[in-house]
Protein backbone atom coordinates (compact mmCIF):
# COMPACT_ATOMS: atom_id res chain seq x y z
CA UNK A 1 0.00 0.00 0.00
CA UNK A 2 1.59 3.23 -1.03
CA UNK A 3 -0.74 6.45 -0.46
CA UNK A 4 -3.09 6.54 2.55
CA UNK A 5 -5.80 8.68 3.13
CA UNK A 6 -7.96 10.04 5.88
CA UNK A 7 -11.44 11.70 4.65
CA UNK A 8 -13.20 13.54 7.20
CA UNK A 9 -16.62 12.55 5.70
CA UNK A 10 -18.45 9.48 3.67
CA UNK A 11 -19.05 11.40 0.84
CA UNK A 12 -15.67 12.73 0.83
CA UNK A 13 -14.08 9.52 0.82
CA UNK A 14 -16.00 7.92 -2.36
CA UNK A 15 -15.41 11.27 -3.95
CA UNK A 16 -11.50 10.93 -3.35
CA UNK A 17 -11.68 7.24 -3.87
CA UNK A 18 -13.55 7.35 -7.08
CA UNK A 19 -10.50 9.93 -8.24
CA UNK A 20 -8.11 8.01 -7.71
CA UNK A 21 -9.42 4.57 -9.28
CA UNK A 22 -10.68 6.99 -12.18
CA UNK A 23 -6.36 7.79 -12.68
CA UNK A 24 -5.74 4.25 -12.47
CA UNK A 25 -4.87 2.82 -8.78
CA UNK A 26 -6.51 -0.19 -6.98
CA UNK A 27 -8.10 1.54 -4.02
CA UNK A 28 -10.41 -0.07 -0.94
CA UNK A 29 -12.40 2.72 0.95
CA UNK A 30 -12.49 1.41 4.98
CA UNK A 31 -15.61 2.50 6.82
CA UNK A 32 -14.24 4.18 9.80
CA UNK A 33 -10.58 4.11 12.07
CA UNK A 34 -9.80 0.39 11.02
CA UNK A 35 -7.91 -2.36 13.20
CA UNK A 36 -5.61 -5.75 12.99
CA UNK A 37 -8.74 -7.52 11.36
CA UNK A 38 -9.26 -4.83 8.39
CA UNK A 39 -8.47 -6.78 4.99
CA UNK A 40 -7.44 -4.19 2.33
CA UNK A 41 -6.77 -7.24 -0.51
CA UNK A 42 -4.42 -6.01 -3.53
CA UNK A 43 -5.15 -2.19 -2.26
CA UNK A 44 -2.63 0.49 -3.10
CA UNK A 45 -4.50 2.92 -1.69
CA UNK A 46 -6.54 2.70 1.19
CA UNK A 47 -9.16 5.92 1.83
CA UNK A 48 -10.25 6.04 5.56
CA UNK A 49 -13.84 7.50 5.93
CA UNK A 50 -14.04 8.96 8.82
CA UNK A 51 -17.03 11.20 10.33
CA UNK A 52 -15.10 13.62 11.80
CA UNK A 53 -16.10 17.03 10.09
CA UNK A 54 -18.34 18.30 12.59
CA UNK A 55 -17.68 16.05 15.48
CA UNK A 56 -15.92 17.47 18.60
CA UNK A 57 -12.49 18.68 17.74
CA UNK A 58 -10.38 16.08 20.18
CA UNK A 59 -12.69 13.67 18.94
CA UNK A 60 -11.81 14.58 15.44
CA UNK A 61 -8.27 14.73 15.59
CA UNK A 62 -7.70 11.24 18.20
CA UNK A 63 -9.93 9.46 15.17
CA UNK A 64 -7.89 10.92 12.27
CA UNK A 65 -4.46 10.19 14.58
CA UNK A 66 -5.65 6.26 14.94
CA UNK A 67 -6.55 6.15 11.09
CA UNK A 68 -2.70 7.46 10.45
CA UNK A 69 -0.94 5.39 12.44
CA UNK A 70 -2.98 2.05 11.02
CA UNK A 71 -1.93 3.31 7.52
CA UNK A 72 1.70 4.17 8.55
CA UNK A 73 1.94 0.51 10.06
CA UNK A 74 0.42 -0.81 6.68
CA UNK A 75 3.09 1.14 4.94
CA UNK A 76 1.59 4.39 3.26
CA UNK A 77 4.98 6.48 2.22
CA UNK A 78 2.28 9.71 1.89
CA UNK A 79 -1.13 11.06 3.56
CA UNK A 80 -3.35 12.83 1.56
CA UNK A 81 -5.94 14.46 4.54
CA UNK A 82 -9.63 14.36 2.30
CA UNK A 83 -11.78 17.75 3.20
CA UNK A 84 -14.76 19.04 1.59
CA UNK A 85 -14.01 21.16 -1.55
CA UNK A 86 -16.00 23.64 0.27
CA UNK A 87 -13.58 24.25 2.93
CA UNK A 88 -16.86 23.01 4.89
CA UNK A 89 -15.22 23.87 8.53
CA UNK A 90 -15.99 26.51 11.72
CA UNK A 91 -13.42 29.08 13.07
CA UNK A 92 -12.66 26.44 15.53
CA UNK A 93 -11.86 23.91 13.40
CA UNK A 94 -12.12 20.76 12.10
CA UNK A 95 -9.38 21.30 9.15
CA UNK A 96 -7.06 23.53 11.17
CA UNK A 97 -6.59 21.17 14.59
CA UNK A 98 -6.67 18.05 12.18
CA UNK A 99 -4.07 19.17 9.48
CA UNK A 100 -1.57 20.40 12.36
CA UNK A 101 -1.98 17.12 14.38
CA UNK A 102 -1.37 15.15 11.13
CA UNK A 103 1.85 17.24 10.79
CA UNK A 104 2.65 16.84 14.09
CA UNK A 105 2.76 12.95 14.42
CA UNK A 106 4.51 12.69 10.43
CA UNK A 107 7.39 15.18 11.79
CA UNK A 108 6.70 17.21 8.92
CA UNK A 109 6.71 21.48 8.71
CA UNK A 110 4.37 21.58 5.48
CA UNK A 111 1.61 20.68 3.63
CA UNK A 112 -0.36 21.79 0.81
CA UNK A 113 -3.95 23.49 1.03
CA UNK A 114 -5.75 22.57 -2.00
CA UNK A 115 -9.61 21.90 -1.66
CA UNK A 116 -10.15 22.74 -5.45
CA UNK A 117 -11.89 20.63 -7.84
CA UNK A 118 -12.39 22.63 -10.90
CA UNK A 119 -14.85 19.82 -12.61
CA UNK A 120 -17.41 20.83 -9.82
CA UNK A 121 -16.52 24.63 -10.18
CA UNK A 122 -14.26 24.53 -7.08
CA UNK A 123 -11.53 26.79 -8.18
CA UNK A 124 -8.73 28.89 -6.14
CA UNK A 125 -7.46 32.21 -7.65
CA UNK A 126 -5.20 34.04 -4.77
CA UNK A 127 -6.30 32.00 -1.98
CA UNK A 128 -9.85 32.80 -2.44
CA UNK A 129 -12.13 29.94 -2.58
CA UNK A 130 -14.90 29.74 -5.37
CA UNK A 131 -17.91 28.15 -6.16
CA UNK A 132 -18.67 28.51 -10.11
CA UNK A 133 -18.26 32.43 -10.12
CA UNK A 134 -19.22 33.33 -6.45
CA UNK A 135 -16.84 33.45 -4.02
CA UNK A 136 -17.13 30.65 -1.22
CA UNK A 137 -19.29 32.90 1.17
CA UNK A 138 -21.73 34.33 -1.73
CA UNK A 139 -22.58 30.50 -2.40
CA UNK A 140 -25.45 28.47 -0.98
CA UNK A 141 -22.74 27.12 1.45
CA UNK A 142 -23.62 30.36 3.50
CA UNK A 143 -26.58 28.72 4.68
CA UNK A 144 -24.71 25.07 5.15
CA UNK A 145 -26.97 23.80 8.41
CA UNK A 146 -23.99 22.66 10.28
CA UNK A 147 -21.15 24.82 8.88
CA UNK A 148 -22.28 27.87 7.17
CA UNK A 149 -19.51 29.65 5.37
CA UNK A 150 -18.45 33.24 5.70
CA UNK A 151 -15.65 33.92 4.38
CA UNK A 152 -13.55 32.83 1.09
CA UNK A 153 -9.63 33.30 1.81
CA UNK A 154 -8.65 29.99 2.70
CA UNK A 155 -5.33 31.85 3.98
CA UNK A 156 -7.54 33.45 6.47
CA UNK A 157 -9.20 31.23 7.75
CA UNK A 158 -6.20 27.99 8.06
CA UNK A 159 -4.58 30.79 10.20
CA UNK A 160 -7.55 31.05 12.40
CA UNK A 161 -8.31 27.45 13.01
CA UNK A 162 -4.45 25.91 12.51
CA UNK A 163 -1.81 26.42 14.99
CA UNK A 164 0.47 26.81 12.18
CA UNK A 165 0.81 29.96 9.79
CA UNK A 166 -0.38 29.91 6.68
CA UNK A 167 1.21 31.58 3.24
CA UNK A 168 -0.31 31.56 -0.91
CA UNK A 169 1.45 29.69 -3.40
CA UNK A 170 -0.07 32.10 -6.21
CA UNK A 171 -1.00 30.72 -9.59
CA UNK A 172 1.52 32.15 -11.71
CA UNK A 173 3.69 29.68 -9.60
CA UNK A 174 1.33 27.08 -10.71
CA UNK A 175 1.72 28.20 -14.18
CA UNK A 176 5.32 28.16 -14.20
CA UNK A 177 5.56 24.59 -12.96
CA UNK A 178 6.39 22.17 -10.43
CA UNK A 179 10.08 23.98 -9.38
CA UNK A 180 8.91 27.16 -9.27
CA UNK A 181 6.18 25.37 -7.02
CA UNK A 182 8.85 23.69 -5.08
CA UNK A 183 11.14 27.03 -5.08
CA UNK A 184 7.82 29.03 -3.26
CA UNK A 185 7.33 25.94 -0.57
CA UNK A 186 11.21 26.34 0.05
CA UNK A 187 10.68 30.42 0.40
CA UNK A 188 7.24 29.84 2.75
CA UNK A 189 9.07 27.41 4.71
CA UNK A 190 12.42 29.79 6.04
CA UNK A 191 9.52 32.35 6.20
CA UNK A 192 7.86 29.79 9.25
CA UNK A 193 4.87 29.06 7.37
CA UNK A 194 3.57 25.21 7.41
CA UNK A 195 0.21 25.19 5.06
CA UNK A 196 0.67 26.53 1.45
CA UNK A 197 -2.82 27.48 0.07
CA UNK A 198 -2.28 26.62 -3.74
CA UNK A 199 -4.02 28.41 -6.23
CA UNK A 200 -5.99 25.83 -9.05
CA UNK A 201 -8.33 26.73 -11.58
CA UNK A 202 -8.16 23.36 -13.69
CA UNK A 203 -7.18 20.29 -13.83
CA UNK A 204 -3.95 20.60 -15.35
CA UNK A 205 -3.38 22.82 -12.35
CA UNK A 206 -3.89 20.07 -10.45
CA UNK A 207 -1.60 17.56 -12.34
CA UNK A 208 1.20 19.88 -12.21
CA UNK A 209 0.46 20.63 -8.45
CA UNK A 210 0.27 16.34 -8.08
CA UNK A 211 4.21 16.52 -9.57
CA UNK A 212 5.18 19.16 -7.05
CA UNK A 213 3.60 16.76 -4.42
CA UNK A 214 5.88 14.24 -5.17
CA UNK A 215 7.90 13.15 -1.60
CA UNK A 216 5.64 15.47 0.47
CA UNK A 217 4.83 12.83 3.43
CA UNK A 218 1.50 15.09 3.82
CA UNK A 219 -1.02 16.87 1.17
CA UNK A 220 -4.38 18.21 2.39
CA UNK A 221 -7.32 19.21 0.24
CA UNK A 222 -10.20 17.92 -1.77
CA UNK A 223 -10.17 14.90 -4.28
CA UNK A 224 -8.82 17.43 -6.96
CA UNK A 225 -5.32 17.54 -5.76
CA UNK A 226 -4.85 13.76 -5.82
CA UNK A 227 -5.62 14.04 -9.23
CA UNK A 228 -1.99 13.96 -9.82
CA UNK A 229 -0.59 12.02 -7.36
CA UNK A 230 -1.06 8.33 -9.05
CA UNK A 231 1.10 9.14 -11.77
CA UNK A 232 4.00 9.97 -9.63
CA UNK A 233 3.91 6.33 -8.72
CA UNK A 234 3.38 5.42 -12.22
CA UNK A 235 6.60 7.09 -13.22
CA UNK A 236 8.32 5.25 -10.12
CA UNK A 237 7.22 1.85 -11.50
CA UNK A 238 5.33 1.47 -8.40
CA UNK A 239 1.68 0.82 -9.59
CA UNK A 240 0.33 -1.78 -11.64
CA UNK A 241 -2.06 -1.01 -14.67
CA UNK A 242 -5.84 -1.22 -13.16
CA UNK A 243 -8.60 -2.50 -15.07
CA UNK A 244 -11.91 -1.08 -14.90
CA UNK A 245 -14.18 -0.08 -12.43
CA UNK A 246 -17.02 -2.77 -12.21
CA UNK A 247 -20.52 -2.16 -11.66
CA UNK A 248 -22.46 -3.17 -8.43
CA UNK A 249 -24.36 -6.34 -8.20
CA UNK A 250 -27.64 -4.82 -7.54
CA UNK A 251 -30.91 -6.82 -7.13
CA UNK A 252 -33.30 -5.32 -5.20
CA UNK A 253 -35.45 -2.27 -4.85
CA UNK A 254 -34.14 1.14 -5.34
CA UNK A 255 -34.65 4.05 -2.99
CA UNK A 256 -32.94 7.49 -2.66
CA UNK A 257 -32.75 8.12 1.01
CA UNK A 258 -31.98 12.34 0.87
CA UNK A 259 -30.65 14.50 4.03
CA UNK A 260 -28.55 17.15 2.35
CA UNK A 261 -30.51 20.38 2.07
CA UNK A 262 -28.12 22.13 -0.70
CA UNK A 263 -29.54 23.55 -3.21
CA UNK A 264 -28.54 20.89 -5.31
CA UNK A 265 -29.74 18.19 -3.64
CA UNK A 266 -33.58 19.83 -3.76
CA UNK A 267 -33.21 20.70 -7.11
CA UNK A 268 -32.39 17.15 -7.65
CA UNK A 269 -35.44 16.19 -5.18
CA UNK A 270 -37.52 18.64 -7.21
CA UNK A 271 -36.82 16.43 -10.51
CA UNK A 272 -37.96 13.37 -9.54
CA UNK A 273 -40.83 14.21 -6.84
CA UNK A 274 -43.40 14.61 -9.42
CA UNK A 275 -42.85 11.17 -11.20
CA UNK A 276 -41.45 8.94 -8.15
CA UNK A 277 -43.26 7.70 -5.05
CA UNK A 278 -42.00 10.54 -2.84
CA UNK A 279 -42.19 11.26 1.31
CA UNK A 280 -41.04 14.01 3.32
CA UNK A 281 -39.70 13.28 6.81
CA UNK A 282 -40.72 16.16 9.33
CA UNK A 283 -38.51 17.07 12.44
CA UNK A 284 -41.31 17.83 14.51
CA UNK A 285 -42.96 14.23 14.18
CA UNK A 286 -39.78 12.41 14.51
CA UNK A 287 -38.78 14.97 18.20
CA UNK A 288 -42.55 14.09 19.01
CA UNK A 289 -41.13 10.40 18.87
CA UNK A 290 -44.11 9.92 16.05
CA UNK A 291 -43.51 5.94 14.61
CA UNK A 292 -41.71 7.76 11.68
CA UNK A 293 -39.17 5.08 10.62
CA UNK A 294 -42.53 2.06 10.94
CA UNK A 295 -44.61 4.50 8.73
CA UNK A 296 -42.01 5.37 6.26
CA UNK A 297 -41.40 2.17 5.88
CA UNK A 298 -45.23 0.86 5.46
CA UNK A 299 -45.74 3.72 2.80
CA UNK A 300 -42.50 2.27 0.73
CA UNK A 301 -43.31 -1.42 0.40
CA UNK A 302 -47.01 -0.49 -0.86
CA UNK A 303 -45.03 1.58 -3.61
CA UNK A 304 -44.72 -0.44 -6.56
CA UNK A 305 -41.79 -2.50 -6.60
CA UNK A 306 -40.26 -1.11 -10.13
CA UNK A 307 -39.92 1.85 -8.97
CA UNK A 308 -37.37 3.88 -7.42
CA UNK A 309 -38.75 5.70 -4.24
CA UNK A 310 -37.48 9.16 -2.43
CA UNK A 311 -37.58 9.80 0.95
CA UNK A 312 -35.98 13.29 2.35
CA UNK A 313 -35.65 15.05 5.15
CA UNK A 314 -33.96 18.43 3.04
CA UNK A 315 -35.75 21.65 3.43
CA UNK A 316 -35.19 25.30 2.57
CA UNK A 317 -32.88 27.37 4.37
CA UNK A 318 -35.69 28.92 6.24
CA UNK A 319 -37.26 26.13 7.11
CA UNK A 320 -34.04 24.54 8.71
CA UNK A 321 -33.32 27.64 10.55
CA UNK A 322 -36.52 27.40 12.13
CA UNK A 323 -36.09 23.59 12.98
CA UNK A 324 -32.79 24.08 14.35
CA UNK A 325 -34.02 26.82 16.96
CA UNK A 326 -36.61 24.83 18.29
CA UNK A 327 -33.93 21.61 18.72
CA UNK A 328 -30.35 22.88 18.32
CA UNK A 329 -28.30 22.67 15.04
CA UNK A 330 -26.95 19.52 16.06
CA UNK A 331 -29.97 17.62 17.39
CA UNK A 332 -32.05 18.39 14.70
CA UNK A 333 -29.39 17.18 12.37
CA UNK A 334 -28.87 14.07 14.53
CA UNK A 335 -32.40 13.54 14.63
CA UNK A 336 -32.77 13.10 10.97
CA UNK A 337 -29.67 11.53 10.39
CA UNK A 338 -30.58 8.89 12.99
CA UNK A 339 -34.18 8.36 10.88
CA UNK A 340 -32.78 7.73 7.72
CA UNK A 341 -30.51 4.81 8.96
CA UNK A 342 -33.45 3.35 11.10
CA UNK A 343 -35.24 3.34 7.18
CA UNK A 344 -31.99 2.58 5.28
CA UNK A 345 -31.79 -0.67 7.84
CA UNK A 346 -35.48 -1.59 7.17
CA UNK A 347 -35.46 -1.10 3.30
CA UNK A 348 -32.66 -2.95 2.95
CA UNK A 349 -33.73 -5.52 5.45
CA UNK A 350 -37.03 -5.41 2.97
CA UNK A 351 -34.76 -6.04 -0.19
CA UNK A 352 -34.25 -2.62 -1.15
CA UNK A 353 -30.37 -3.55 -3.01
CA UNK A 354 -29.82 0.11 -4.11
CA UNK A 355 -29.30 2.92 -2.37
CA UNK A 356 -28.74 6.45 -3.11
CA UNK A 357 -28.27 8.58 0.48
CA UNK A 358 -27.35 12.42 -0.55
CA UNK A 359 -25.02 14.26 2.02
CA UNK A 360 -22.46 13.69 3.13
CA UNK A 361 -23.52 13.65 7.34
CA UNK A 362 -26.44 11.92 6.23
CA UNK A 363 -24.30 9.16 4.22
CA UNK A 364 -22.03 8.52 7.40
CA UNK A 365 -25.37 7.76 9.61
CA UNK A 366 -26.91 5.52 7.03
CA UNK A 367 -23.49 3.67 6.52
CA UNK A 368 -23.07 3.21 9.91
CA UNK A 369 -26.49 2.06 10.49
CA UNK A 370 -26.29 -0.79 7.79
CA UNK A 371 -22.84 -1.45 9.56
CA UNK A 372 -20.74 -1.22 6.65
CA UNK A 373 -17.09 -1.53 6.87
CA UNK A 374 -15.26 -1.50 3.32
CA UNK A 375 -16.30 -0.32 -0.17
CA UNK A 376 -15.43 -1.12 -3.32
CA UNK A 377 -15.98 1.59 -5.71
CA UNK A 378 -18.05 1.37 -8.92
CA UNK A 379 -18.14 3.34 -12.13
CA UNK A 380 -18.60 7.21 -11.56
CA UNK A 381 -22.24 8.17 -12.11
CA UNK A 382 -21.30 12.31 -11.74
CA UNK A 383 -17.96 14.07 -11.16
CA UNK A 384 -16.91 13.00 -7.49
CA UNK A 385 -19.90 10.57 -7.36
CA UNK A 386 -19.73 6.50 -7.85
CA UNK A 387 -21.71 3.58 -7.42
CA UNK A 388 -20.40 1.92 -4.86
CA UNK A 389 -20.90 -2.09 -3.76
CA UNK A 390 -20.94 -2.85 0.33
CA UNK A 391 -17.68 -5.18 0.83
CA UNK A 392 -18.17 -6.00 4.49
CA UNK A 393 -20.78 -7.25 5.05
CA UNK A 394 -21.14 -8.11 1.90
CA UNK A 395 -24.78 -6.05 0.62
CA UNK A 396 -26.92 -3.39 -1.08
CA UNK A 397 -25.25 -1.00 -4.11
CA UNK A 398 -24.83 2.33 -2.80
CA UNK A 399 -24.28 5.78 -4.47
CA UNK A 400 -23.35 8.09 -1.52
CA UNK A 401 -23.62 11.78 -3.00
CA UNK A 402 -22.20 14.79 -1.90
CA UNK A 403 -24.59 17.48 -0.76
CA UNK A 404 -23.85 19.75 -3.26
CA UNK A 405 -22.64 17.28 -6.20
CA UNK A 406 -24.53 15.81 -9.22
CA UNK A 407 -26.95 17.70 -11.99
CA UNK A 408 -30.58 18.02 -11.60
CA UNK A 409 -31.42 14.67 -13.44
CA UNK A 410 -28.79 12.71 -11.02
CA UNK A 411 -31.28 10.84 -8.92
CA UNK A 412 -32.56 9.41 -12.58
CA UNK A 413 -28.94 8.87 -14.18
CA UNK A 414 -27.73 6.96 -11.09
CA UNK A 415 -30.22 4.23 -11.64
CA UNK A 416 -29.95 4.63 -15.37
CA UNK A 417 -25.98 4.23 -14.88
CA UNK A 418 -26.57 0.39 -12.89
CA UNK A 419 -29.23 -0.82 -16.23
CA UNK A 420 -26.16 0.14 -18.46
N1 LIG B 1 -35.41 19.47 7.78
C1 LIG B 1 -34.23 19.56 8.39
N2 LIG B 1 -34.03 20.42 9.42
C2 LIG B 1 -32.80 20.48 10.01
N3 LIG B 1 -31.74 19.73 9.67
C3 LIG B 1 -31.92 18.86 8.65
C4 LIG B 1 -33.15 18.72 7.97
N4 LIG B 1 -33.03 17.78 7.01
C5 LIG B 1 -31.77 17.34 7.09
N5 LIG B 1 -31.10 17.98 8.06
C6 LIG B 1 -29.71 17.79 8.47
O1 LIG B 1 -28.85 18.61 7.68
C7 LIG B 1 -27.56 18.00 7.63
C8 LIG B 1 -27.15 17.94 6.19
O2 LIG B 1 -25.81 17.54 6.15
P1 LIG B 1 -25.27 16.51 5.10
O3 LIG B 1 -23.80 16.44 5.31
O4 LIG B 1 -26.02 15.24 5.13
O5 LIG B 1 -25.58 17.20 3.70
P2 LIG B 1 -24.66 18.25 2.95
O6 LIG B 1 -23.90 19.04 3.94
O7 LIG B 1 -25.49 18.95 1.96
O8 LIG B 1 -23.69 17.28 2.19
P3 LIG B 1 -22.10 17.33 2.09
O9 LIG B 1 -21.55 17.29 3.48
O10 LIG B 1 -21.81 16.09 1.33
O11 LIG B 1 -21.78 18.59 1.36
C9 LIG B 1 -27.70 16.62 8.25
O12 LIG B 1 -27.25 16.65 9.58
C10 LIG B 1 -29.21 16.40 8.20
O13 LIG B 1 -29.68 15.48 9.16
O1 LIG C 1 -15.08 17.64 -1.66
C1 LIG C 1 -16.30 17.62 -1.72
O2 LIG C 1 -16.99 18.59 -2.05
C2 LIG C 1 -16.99 16.36 -1.32
O3 LIG C 1 -16.20 15.24 -1.55
C3 LIG C 1 -17.34 16.44 0.11
O4 LIG C 1 -16.49 16.25 0.94
C4 LIG C 1 -18.72 16.81 0.44
O5 LIG C 1 -19.09 16.34 1.70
Amino acid sequence: MLLGAIADDFTGATDLANTLVQNGMRVTQIIGVPDENTDIGQAEAVVIALKSRTAPVAQAVQQTVQALDWLLAQGAAQILFKYCSTFDSTAEGNIGPVADALRTRLGTDFAFVCPAFPANGRTIYQGHLFVGDRLLFESSMRDHPLTPMRDADLVRMMNAQSDGRAGLIPLSDVAAGPSAIAARVAQLKADGICYGVVDAVSNEDLRVIGIAAAGHKLITGGSGVAIGLPDNLRREGLICPASLPEPPEAPGRAAVLAGSCSAATRRQIAHVAQDWPTRKLDVDSIANGDPVTAETVEWALSQPADMPILIFGSADPEEVRATQERYGKLQAGLMMEETLGEIAVALRDEGFGRLVVAGGETSGAVVSALGITALRIGPEIAPGVPWTQALAPSGPALALKSGNFGQDDFFRRAFAAMLS
